[in-house]
């Protein structure tokens, strides 16, 4: 592992020389354990602690297949998806691997009594398998987490239809959170110069998975002038929200949970912006009782923030706590768009406001390759920047899991894989110094 670090290292690397390193036969890599599947049975989602089921095990390079790739991992960063598997929410991600496991000879690798896990990565490619003509060894690459198949026409217009859709690192195995990765090639795209290999490793899932559902024709098809409302606006997938509707002349209209994050979409060019906690939004009665007058309180401030304006599109993804609110608020025929259900996904609504005034609910899941790959462009522009707040090491990647699960980060958690320190793997440092500024917003706080 030291030889490829230092060929990574070295600005005299040639592509030949990473062809001809030797591949290691085993590598370091965050697992989850099979048997470890109901070690948190009996206990409520919050009290499910990520530390005690995420592993640091040394564990056995996979034979590279046709079309895959073979990725040293610089750096990698938590999801969400990654707490859903390290707490076997809502179900053990190791019935998705014995799934694919099943559908041929070269998948059977994928089930294995450990899930390697993670979605995103920034690194270096090691070795391509045969029918691999766009990558070599030595470039310098991000991956995005689609992994299809395409064998049937359904996935031919867009690939997040193919029946054999899957989220690379969730419900396949040799995820990102390691030292080496195995990939598909058409997940990977080129890493952004500017930015450090963890800056580079930050937006890829929540990035791509935003612009979808957002700005994408197959999401919200978000234009000038709409009013966005977007829960968790300095989150994961939210921060990145935020800069399209930015971006893209929209008016986010943010909810946060404290002052701290709403200062953190101030410094983003957010004016309008509610802190939930402060103004103790209760949509819920009870477990079962949705409260209508607060959904109208919370709109009637909406009102107040945009001039009298209703909303054009929700970016939902707390689900079933904010589900109700979002179809009210939402204007005539205005959209609400949902990739999630964090707080729960048997979602109840007023079907009447949906219908009477012809909104709509637009499903929407990660990106297909052409979404992610333009997503990553405008990271590659500086147009959109990463929102990385804190970077752990492999080894504390289940205490970086944990503060996700607890709502504690602030924008995306990285993780450092074969980097040895922050700030490596700046290659362009005139575009980095045009928008350090940006780039370092989430920084530390
Ligand atoms: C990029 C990052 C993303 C995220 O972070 S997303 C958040 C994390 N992800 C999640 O929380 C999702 C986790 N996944 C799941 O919960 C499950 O994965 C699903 C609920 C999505 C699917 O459930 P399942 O049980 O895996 O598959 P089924 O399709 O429900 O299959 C069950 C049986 O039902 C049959 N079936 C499906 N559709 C129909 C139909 N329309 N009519 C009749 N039967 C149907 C199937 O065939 C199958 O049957 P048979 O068990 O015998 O094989
Ligand atoms: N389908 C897909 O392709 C994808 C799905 N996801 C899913 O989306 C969800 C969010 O992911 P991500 O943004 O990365 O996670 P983060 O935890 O980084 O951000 C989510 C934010 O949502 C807000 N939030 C959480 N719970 C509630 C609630 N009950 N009511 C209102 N707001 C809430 C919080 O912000 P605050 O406290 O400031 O309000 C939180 O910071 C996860 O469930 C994840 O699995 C993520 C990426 C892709």
């Amino acid at each position: 592992m030291k030889e490829i670090l230092d060929a990574i290292q070295s600005p005299d690397s040639t592509s030949a020389d990473f062809a001809a390193l030797p591949l290691p036969e085993s590598y370091r890599a965050i697992t989850v354990h099979k048997d470890e599947t109901e070690m948190f049975a009996g206990l409520t989602t919050r009290d499910k602690d990520p530390r005690k089921s995420i592993h640091l095990d040394e564990v056995p390079l996979p034979e590279l297949g046709p079309g895959e790739a073979l990725v040293a991992v610089m750096a990698s960063s938590v999801n969400y998806n990654s707490v859903w598997t390290s707490i076997f929410e809502p179900l053990s991600t190791f019935g998705f691997l014995e799934r694919y496991g099943r559908t041929n000879e070269l998948a059977k690798r994928h089930d294995l009594p450990y899930h390697i896990i993670g979605s995103d990565l920034a690194g270096v490619v090691l070795r391509t398998g045969p029918g691999v003509n766009a990558w070599k060894p030595g470039d310098e690459v991000v991956a995005h987490c689609l992994s299809v198949e395409l064998e049937s026409s359904d996935g031919h217009n867009d690939t997040m239809l193919d029946p054999e859709q899957r989220i690379w690192g969730f419900e396949t195995n040799f995820g990102g959170l390691a030292e080496i990765a195995l990939v598909k090639s058409n997940q990977l795209m080129p890493k952004p110069g500017h930015l450090s290999w963890e800056e580079a490793a930050a937006p890829g899932l929540v990035n791509s998975t935003a612009y979808r559902q957002l700005v994408s024709r197959n999401g919200a098809g978000m234009k000038q002038g709409d009013n966005v409302l977007i829960w968790g606006a300095s989150g994961g997938l939210g921060s990145y929200a935020t800069q399209f509707a930015l971006a893209g002349g929209a008016n986010p209209i943010c909810v946060v949970s404290s002052e701290q994050k709403a200062n953190i979409c101030r410094s983003m060019g957010a004016d309008a912006i509610i802190d939930r906690t402060a103004e103790d939004y209760k949509f819920w009665k009870d477990e079962t009782t949705q409260d209508p007058k607060e959904w109208k309180r919370f709109g009637k401030r909406i009102r107040d923030l945009t001039g009298g304006e209703d909303i054009d599109i929700v970016f939902e993804h707390p689900g079933r706590e904010t589900f109700g609110a979002s179809v009210f608020v939402t204007r005539k025929g205005g959209t609400i768009t949902t990739c999630a259900s964090t707080s729960g996904y048997m979602h109840e609504y007023d079907n009447r406001y949906l219908w009477m005034s012809l909104k709509r609910i637009i499903g929407s899941h990660f990106a297909n390759y052409r979404e992610a790959w333009e997503a990553n462009r405008l990271i590659a522009k500086g147009k959109i920047h990463p929102t990385l707040s804190k970077v752990y090491s492999l080894e504390e990647t289940g205490q970086a899991a944990y503060d996700v699960h607890r709502n504690l980060h602030q924008g995306k958690v990285g993780v450092l894989a074969l980097a040895p320190e922050e700030g490596l793997g700046v290659r362009d440092h005139d575009k980095r110094a045009q928008h350090i500024d940006a780039i370092n917003r989430f920084r530390n706080i």
